[in-house]
């Protein structure tokens, strides 16, 4: 079994407060790993160390094999960490297939604002469209942005991430605002994901976590109290006392 990450003793601190209390966590190649907590546990502060938004005070973090500790957040995406733009990088007024395009033309090193220069590119429309293929906003790509709902929107981050190749796809609650069918439609996505890339996704949308996660970890208080199946995590004493009181178990 290898490991596309491995975080050892990962800690962050905001003052008297410790974020991430020596997390330890590894992720499996081609494997889909939720990490779960109750609000306020550390997930988005552990996610944003391994992106390098965030400086740990102390740990390691190895994506495939290399020590990418103190490397700035660029390096990383270059070396396959990736992670959904959020929707603020949206294009609101350009077309689905212009953001895909700008996407595909950033990880190649262009510049995301410069849009003439992609045009002439056949190369960057050859990935695009067949980053939208197959993706639920096939039918769209000249659809302008802005003119998306919520959930469409939420495919979209999803495919621009995509364009950067990541070998680890950071998903910071993908589920977050969608309705029933949009979420279903986010899940069966993801799936088609499983095995093509490794996943690590923080959610707290029980069902989508219990559909999609081969191993999940649950984070209280800065601390992983386990690491396991969806069967091992459910049936586990501590993660109910965790969730306790919660909306989210
Ligand atoms: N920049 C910051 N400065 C000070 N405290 C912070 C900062 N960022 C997060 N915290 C605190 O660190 C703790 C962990 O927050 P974090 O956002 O990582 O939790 P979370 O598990 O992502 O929560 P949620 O599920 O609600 O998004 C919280 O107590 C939060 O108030």
């Amino acid at each position: 079994m290898t490991e596309i990450l491995r975080i050892e003793g990962l800690q962050k601190r905001f003052g008297g407060l410790v974020a991430t209390d020596n997390v330890s966590l590894d992720v499996h190649t081609g494997e889909i790993h939720a990490l779960i907590g109750p609000n306020g546990a550390g997930k988005s502060t552990l996610i944003n160390q391994l992106c390098g938004e965030l400086r740990q005070d102390a740990g390691m973090i190895h994506l495939a094999g290399r020590d990418i500790s103190h490397m700035a957040a660029p390096d990383r995406v270059d070396l396959g960490l990736g992670r959904t733009f959020q929707m603020t990088c949206l294009l609101e007024d350009f077309t689905v297939r212009e953001n895909v395009g700008l996407a595909v033309q950033a990880r190649d090193g262009g510049n995301f604002r410069v849009f003439d220069r992609i045009m002439g590119r056949a190369s960057v429309w050859e990935e695009t469209d067949h980053l939208l293929q197959g993706s639920l906003l096939s039918e769209r790509p000249d659809d302008i942005v802005a003119d998306l709902s919520h959930g469409e929107k939420k495919q979209l981050e999803l495919i621009m991430a995509l364009a950067t190749q990541p070998r680890l796809l950071l998903l910071d609650e993908p589920m977050a605002g969608l309705g029933h069918v949009e979420s279903q439609q986010m899940i069966e996505t993801l799936k088609a994901l499983r095995g093509e890339l490794s996943i690590l996704l923080v959610e707290h949308d029980m069902d989508a976590v219990f559909a999609l996660a081969d191993r999940i970890s649950v984070l209280v208080y800065g601390q992983i109290i386990m690491t396991g199946t969806a069967d091992q995590v459910r049936g586990d004493p501590r993660v109910r006392e965790a969730y306790l009181g919660t909306e989210d178990a």
